[in-house]
């Protein structure tokens, strides 16, 4: 008996039809919600991710734009540049690409965001109305994940929610959206002692540590779900995940590939927070 496996590809695909439709509505009240994507210096990855952002945006009817800086660029000229998309009337949503090159402190970016664009739902105000169990921008990738797990009707209330990781990106909003959601979470980290203790423990187990093959068959609680947010590339130029997804397969219930797995439905989740962020502009309500 093999898990059910989890395409976010598809769950994505679904989604940004009904995303099209929406923002059709939106066009005949003349609004198209506009998103910002701001890529400082030419690290691949990130090119890579940002293309992603502007194909979905296109397909969806979301109207985005690529600003590209040099890597030099200096940390005052970039919260110059979001001074400016700030108060821009067309613009719904700004995102700055992450990571950012080392001279440019990363959290003063997050926090120049105006957190009513801010559709990545990494600024404090967001991260706190989230904590409160307030309706905002939740961060895309743990919002994805929870969409994923809402899909297949996976029951979270009263369930061990354990997170290995502890990224401001991913790990840490993840816990907190699963415990608003009633989940029970244990975080587990680096200094985490015995964590094979906490992930055998797990009914919904989180991967996103960044490290091929961390989380094996023998880690896994049987019938566990699984969600692998980590994406190595290897040597070969495959793509793969934190989990030994073969093996966990006949363990888990429910499991997520790498790629088509949570990764697609990080940028289904930016763009429907810009569709959010463009409707609350205009104070609609549909
Ligand atoms: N400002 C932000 N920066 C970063 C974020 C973020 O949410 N906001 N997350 C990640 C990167 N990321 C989006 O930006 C992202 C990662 C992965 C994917 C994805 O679709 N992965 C595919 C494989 C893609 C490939 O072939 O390389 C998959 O898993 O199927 C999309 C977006 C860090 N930075």
């Amino acid at each position: 008996m093999g898990a059910e496996i989890i395409y976010g590809k598809d769950l994505a695909a679904e989604l940004r039809l009904e995303m099209k439709e929406e923002v059709k509505k939106l066009a005949e009240k003349g609004i198209i919600p506009g998103l910002t994507v701001v890529l400082i210096g030419d690290d691949p990855a990130s090119q890579s991710y940002v293309k992603g952002k502007q194909k979905a945006s296109d397909e969806v009817g979301v109207d985005s734009n690529l600003i590209k800086l040099p890597d030099t660029t200096s940390q005052q000229e970039l919260l110059n540049l979001i001074g400016d998309l700030n108060t821009d009337e067309n613009i719904h949503g700004i995102l700055v690409q992450l990571p950012l090159p080392d001279h440019i402190e990363e959290q003063a970016v997050i926090e120049a965001i105006s957190p009513e664009k801010d559709v990545d739902g990494f600024h404090p105000i967001n991260i706190g109305r989230m904590l409160t169990g307030e309706d905002t921008f939740y961060p895309c990738t743990p919002f994805g994940i929870l969409t994923m797990l809402k899909s297949k009707n996976i029951e979270i209330a009263g369930k061990h929610a354990v997170v290995v990781g502890r990224s401001n990106i991913v790990g840490k909003p993840v816990g907190q959206l699963l415990l608003n959601e009633h989940a029970t979470v244990t975080y587990c980290h680096s200094r985490t002692k015995d964590m094979k203790k906490y992930t055998t423990e797990a009914d919904i187990l989180i991967v996103a540590v960044g490290k091929q093959h961390f989380i094996k068959a023998e880690d896994i609680k049987p019938g566990a779900v699984v969600i692998d947010v980590g994406v190595n590339r290897m040597e070969n130029g495959k793509l793969t995940g934190d989990v030994d997804f073969e093996a966990a397969s006949e363990k888990a219930s429910y499991i997520t590939p790498v790629p088509r797995g949570v990764g697609p439905m990080t940028i289904t989740m930016l763009l429907h927070n810009t569709i959010k962020s463009a409707k609350q502009h205009h104070q609609l309500s549909f």
